[in-house]
């Protein structure tokens, strides 16, 4: 964590340094002393501004420009009223006292720049949330990331860089080798870095997306955006996986190559800014290699997907999106799984398997033999069933309009069996009877001390149906094979998130933070214990908060993660 920033409040800081003018509330200059760390009582919540006068105004009602969308349907889906809060939070039950540290949660919390509104969930600019535990109390905060992309968009009114599906509106005419200039500079593409957040191993907090110059460090005290990650090596790339795997020592993530089909895999050791280059696949289908939003590591490999829903430069370029946004289904491609030895960078198996659809791995694991010789990767994630619908699924249209229709594709836990004893096919199969979690699955987690190894228990969000979105929490036994289920209707959880109790032995020894959005507007941090997945507490918010996608825990008083 950056010199300076002890995870206590500094009394004395004021909330905001804005001036109101905007339609919300006006700035309350406010110590923030709000953080339960400080041992003094925590102050009634205080609004921050709206944005101030002069700048685009954030509006909640979804439409585009020329009017309204279909319905305004629920708060998950409407953009965050203000660009900052801080405050304490009520406390309904009892939170455990061992759960001392700072949950922050990142995710496409703004929508509209103006009277224009976004057409997908992922176009979002970046809110951060943040819910820092301490002695049985809880203070809530969000921010919006200050990226480049959002900046810039406030001061001209206008989307200014390519984001998800949105692009800027041409207002000079460049050529179309013009454009394409800018696309492979990388100088178009957006720095929203509105997807992942991590904490890497010497404490820093990086909040992600899939371009790489959009990883920017945070403090997770004050949701002050610290600047851009500079890495300092000379790998290059425009992408990477929005999920890198983090530990206490070290970053893994991988690097797609456009131009000549494959993957780089890099490695970054804790405490540096430096990646360093392990090892390239060579993709074995496909004009473009297969989108990597995720991968999976086990102790010793590096498991790199290759999916038949690719990168298209074609795509990247469109300005209006088509139903795979800027990406392409090649079935014809086929689909398969690489394994890379960490050590030597060699890939020691690359297999096909049945096609499939994932943006999240859960984990994966090394089968061994009675001789202690690794026979097989067994690689578990959140799969759509082959079928992209999904993508269009999360339009913001599609998440207003809910009427009861079931209309959530199913997804399942999709476990790959690789083998590495040379055989051309790896296997894929449901983990567990999709029923279990009502055929819904994706946004998970694990207890951190099994990334890479054997595990049982994964949390994610399933199903309760009807529904046009995952709208449960699920704990998933891979022995039993068997769920656990939380569901309040009405309500839009996000990604469970799990936090060991300290000195933990058994795997599901702690909680499940979720940031739950009710349809009346409210919202929650909910904290479930992790073993039985009963609530425990629940954290309210005074304000209705946007949906969210990933989550990191930030112990208290720790110089790393
Ligand atoms: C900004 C550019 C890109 C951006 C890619 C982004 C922001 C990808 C984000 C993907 C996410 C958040 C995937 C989450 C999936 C969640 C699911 C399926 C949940 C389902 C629920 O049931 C590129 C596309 C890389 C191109 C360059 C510019
Ligand atoms: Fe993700």
């Amino acid at each position: 964590r950056p010199a300076g920033s002890s995870g206590a409040a500094v009394p004395g800081r004021l909330a905001t340094s804005q001036q109101g003018g905007g339609k919300g509330k006006r700035a309350v200059a406010q110590p923030l002393a709000a953080s339960a760390a400080t041992e003094t009582p925590a102050p009634a919540p205080v609004a921050a501004p709206a944005l101030p006068a002069g700048r685009p105004a954030v509006v909640d009602a979804p439409r585009r420009r020329g009017g309204r969308g279909a319905g305004s349907g629920h708060a998950a889906w409407k953009s965050v009223r203000q660009e900052r809060w801080e405050g304490a939070l009520e406390v309904e039950g009892e939170l455990p006292l061992w759960l001392d540290g700072t949950y922050l949660r990142n995710g496409p919390g703004l929508w509209n720049l103006g009277d224009y509104g976004f057409r997908h969930l992922f176009d979002g600019y970046a809110t951060l949330v943040r819910v820092s535990f301490r002695n049985g109390r809880a203070v809530g905060a969000h921010r919006q990331i200050e990226s480049e992309a959002y900046k810039a968009a406030r001061a001209h009114g206008k989307v200014c860089y390519r984001e998800f599906s949105e692009v800027p509106k041409p207002d000079s005419f460049l050529s179309a080798v013009g454009q394409l200039a800018t696309l492979f500079s990388g100088s178009s593409l957006t720095d929203n870095s509105n997807t992942g957040v991590v904490c890497l191993g010497d404490g820093r907090v990086l909040c992600l997306t899939e371009t790489i110059k959009g990883s920017i460090v945070v403090d997770p005290d004050t949701l002050d955006t610290l600047g851009r990650f500079e890495f300092s090596d000379k790998l290059g790339g425009l992408i990477h996986s929005a999920h890198p795997i983090v530990t206490a020592t070290e970053f893994w993530t991988l690097i797609p190559d456009l131009i000549r089909p494959g993957y780089s895999v890099v490695r970054m050791d804790a405490g540096t800014n430096e990646r360093r280059f392990v090892g390239r696949v060579d993709c074995r289908g496909g004009p473009a290699p297969g989108w990597v939003h995720s991968f999976p590591v086990t102790e010793h490999y590096v498991v790199v997907p290759e999916m038949p829903l690719r990168y298209c430069a074609k795509n990247l370029l469109r300005a209006e999106p088509t139903p795979l946004y800027k990406f392409e289904w090649h079935l014809e491609s086929g689909s398969y799984m690489h394994v890379m030895c960490k050590a030597s960078g060699r890939v020691v198996a690359s297999v096909e398997v049945p096609p499939y659809v994932t943006f999240h791995f859960i984990n994966a694991y090394e089968e061994t033999d009675e001789e202690g010789r690794v026979t097989a990767i067994v690689a578990d994630c959140c799969e759509h069933n082959a079928d992209t619908s999904i993508l269009d699924k999360l339009r913001l249209q599609n998440l207003r309009s809910f009427a009861g229709q079931d209309v959530l594709p199913d997804a399942r836990v999709g476990r790959f069996r690789i083998p590495l004893d040379g055989s051309p096919f790896g296997e894929l199969e449901a983990a567990l009877d999709p029923e279990e979690h009502g055929r819904g699955m994706d946004m998970c987690s694990i207890n951190p001390a099994h990334v890479g190894k054997k595990y049982r228990y994964a949390y994610a969000c399933g199903a309760h149906r009807p529904c046009n979105f995952p709208n449960t929490l699920t704990k998933i036994d891979m022995v039993e094979k068997t769920a656990k289920n939380w569901y309040e209707e009405g309500t839009v959880p996000s990604e469970p998130f799990f936090v060991p109790r300290p000195g933990a032995v058994e795997e599901d020894d702690g909680v499940a933070i979720s940031m739950v959005s009710a349809r009346d507007g409210s919202a929650y941090a909910l904290v479930l214990d992790a073993k039985t997945f009963q609530e425990v507490a629940r954290a309210k918010f005074p304000y209705a908060m946007p949906y969210g996608l990933h989550c990191c825990w930030v112990p208290r008083n720790s110089n790393a993660c």
